[in-house]
């Protein structure tokens, strides 16, 4: 669904993305992982076209993602990143509305109403919705932000660190809800252990790199996080699940 090839970005300080290369296919949870400045979300910004690729190729659905009109592509990716600043005072209703800007619907269309109040209950913020989107917290402006993102409707989803602002509680079940939605996710996550639960592939950057890929029980090894994020670790299998858990260590001698 997604394939890209030798995707090169800089900018004008001179880091930024070399040579990147992606297949992705319909309905994959992938989790980018890397430490700071490794290049993730100029990744995400390059597919969610915040900015253009210098060389290589974005093939979305068997088609340039160039080709696409900016309206064509928002019919068919949603994005959840880091920034929550808003011009204007919008409350939490319009804010989940502007995911429906793409279809070019009335606003009494029932097919439209019904997308916003579903995406409003899977977050569970139909109480917020007089409320103004400025006057929130960082984590309640995230959840909106997810309704809006849900409201889109698209079949691929991209995240930049979408749990930031979250408290652990509402971690979980960002990535519970996204995960049942059954789309193609695209996630820049930070945290290995969510990324373990909820994720069916993995790609770990560095320097702008993809240096790794492949399961979690692949990627996610002491061996890696000692050598990318230089941390000791320890990798159990989860209880519940199976799926590798990190538990990290002291940088102690004889451990
Ligand atoms: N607007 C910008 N102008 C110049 N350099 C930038 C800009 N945005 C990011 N960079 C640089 O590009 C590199 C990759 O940054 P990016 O934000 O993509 O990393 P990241 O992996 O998402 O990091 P983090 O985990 O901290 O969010 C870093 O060296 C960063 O300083």
């Amino acid at each position: 669904m997604i394939e890209v090839k030798n995707l090169d970005y800089t900018y004008p300080c001179g880091h930024g993305l070399k040579k990147l290369s992606i297949t992705i296919r319909s309905g994959e949870f992938i989790g980018l992982i890397g430490p700071n400045g490794s290049g993730k979300s100029t990744f995400l910004k390059n597919l969610y076209r915040e900015l253009e690729p210098d060389e290589g190729s974005i093939v979305l659905a068997q088609k340039e993602l160039s080709t696409y009109s900016y309206r064509e592509s928002a019919l068919l990716m949603g994005v959840l990143s880091q920034h929550h600043e808003c011009a204007y005072d919008y409350t939490v209703y319009e804010m989940v509305e502007m995911g429906r800007t793409p279809y070019r619907e009335s606003s009494h269309d029932p097919v439209r109403n019904a997308k916003i109040e579903f995406a409003l209950k899977q977050v569970g913020i139909e109480s917020l919705c007089e409320k103004s989107f400025s006057a929130l917290s960082g984590g309640e402006k995230q959840r909106v932000l997810l309704a809006r993102a849900i409201a889109q409707d698209t079949p691929i989803l991209l995240l930049d660190e979408p749990t930031n602002h979250l408290d652990i509680y509402y971690q979980i079940q960002v990535f519970q809800l996204v995960k049942s939605l059954g789309k193609t996710v695209i996630a820049a996550i930070h945290d290995l252990n969510i990324a373990s639960m909820y994720c069916d592939r993995l790609y770990v950057m560095n320097e702008g790199k993809i240096i790794q890929e492949g399961s979690v029980e692949e990627v996610i090894t002491q061996e890696m996080i000692q050598k990318i994020f230089h941390v000791p670790s320890l990798i159990v299998p989860h209880p519940q699940t199976k799926k590798p858990a990190v538990i990290y260590l002291e940088e102690r001698e004889n451990v």
